[in-house]
């Protein structure tokens, strides 16, 4: 990739929490407009690699050394207040449990109010516009019903769209997902996906997503990342590494993954028809083996059989 094309560029990362290494000389980078996403064991660090990015990485995590430049910045030097503007406007993240992020206590509208006072001067009816017309796009047939409920009379899938009309809310460059649809019934995750594959069309959003899912690799990803115990041991295109995998671990992966050479095909047409034909991607049986079972803890498969 050519570096004057990088979004994010991370350099010899490591992060620790107290004294446990945790990530260990990370390298990677996410190009504009590009998706990104990064596979591995559970614990091998994945999510600490996210979080370190957008600063929230807790009391006991640190960033040991390394870089992390993004659109030619180092967040590490980002004092508090600056990490606060761009974090929600320039870099937004979704998490796997999307009730986690929302306030028990407050009507959707108004903490879509709240949120957007943090980074603009907006009144509260120009949020409620903005705010309708997102759930309108991310497919809600009632938006203002949702905007009127709290979060937990909405359904996980409800509450994770309305995460990412959260998320999409100030038109970020890069959106971080941390296993996105994990927590969601099967049924759902293919819907998630596809809102979120339509706002990276729309906004030419970069993406970096963390996931147990292949199929969701095969469908959504330009780069993919290998994570083991704390390093990328495997870094490049979708079929650098799916299809020429050096590392064992990676070989190891894949022999889980029988029928990948199919979902890779269907999901280059998925990807390709969404734009042209507005492509549906369907809710797909979910094919959990043994293999898979042994190397992540809570993989689910949604493959086209
Ligand atoms: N706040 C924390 N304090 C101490 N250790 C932590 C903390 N968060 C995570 N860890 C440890 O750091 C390691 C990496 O965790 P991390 O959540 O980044 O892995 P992961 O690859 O995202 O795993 P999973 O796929 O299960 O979510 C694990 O050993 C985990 O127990």
């Amino acid at each position: 990739m050519n570096a004057g094309n990088a979004l994010l560029k991370i350099k010899d990362l490591n992060v620790s929490y107290g004294e446990k290494p945790v990530v260990k000389l990370v390298d990677m980078e996410v190009g504009k407009k590009q998706i990104a996403v990064i596979v591995g064991e559970s614990g091998s660090g994945k999510s600490t690699l996210l979080r370190s990015i957008i600063g929230l990485l807790g009391e006991n995590g640190t960033v040991s050394s390394g870089e992390i430049m993004f659109n030619e910045r180092d967040l590490r030097s980002l004092c508090h207040e600056e990490f606060r503007k761009i974090r929600g406007h320039d870099i937004s993240m979704i998490f796997q449990n999307p009730e986690c992020f929302f306030d028990p206590g407050m009507r959707a509208g108004k903490q879509f109010y709240e949120f957007m006072k943090m980074h603009q001067d907006i009144t509260k009816t120009e949020a409620r516009e903005l705010a309708h017309g997102l759930l309108i796009e991310l497919k809600f047939s009632d938006p203002e019903r949702v905007l009127r409920s709290y979060p937990f009379e909405l359904s996980g899938g409800m509450c994770q769209r309305l995460a990412i009309a959260f998320a999409m809310a100030n038109r970020p460059k890069l959106i971080l997902a941390d296993e996105p649809t994990s927590s969601l019934d099967v049924t759902v995750q293919a819907e998630i996906i596809n809102l979120m594959l339509q706002m990276y069309h729309q906004y030419d959003t970069s993406m970096l997503f963390v996931t147990h899912n292949m199929a969701i690799v095969a469908k959504l990803a330009d780069m993919v990342g290998v994570m083991y115990r704390g390093r990328i041991v495997e870094w490049g295109t979708k079929e650098e590494v799916l299809y020429g995998s050096q590392h064992p671990y990676t070989q190891v992966l894949l022999k889980a993954v029988p029928k990948f050479k199919k979902a890779m095909a269907e999901a280059a047409i998925h990807r390709e028809g969404y734009v042209k034909t507005n492509f549906k991607y369907e809710a797909l049986p979910v094919m959990e083996n043994s293999h898979e079972k042994k190397y992540f803890s809570h993989t689910h498969w949604s493959l086209a059989h």
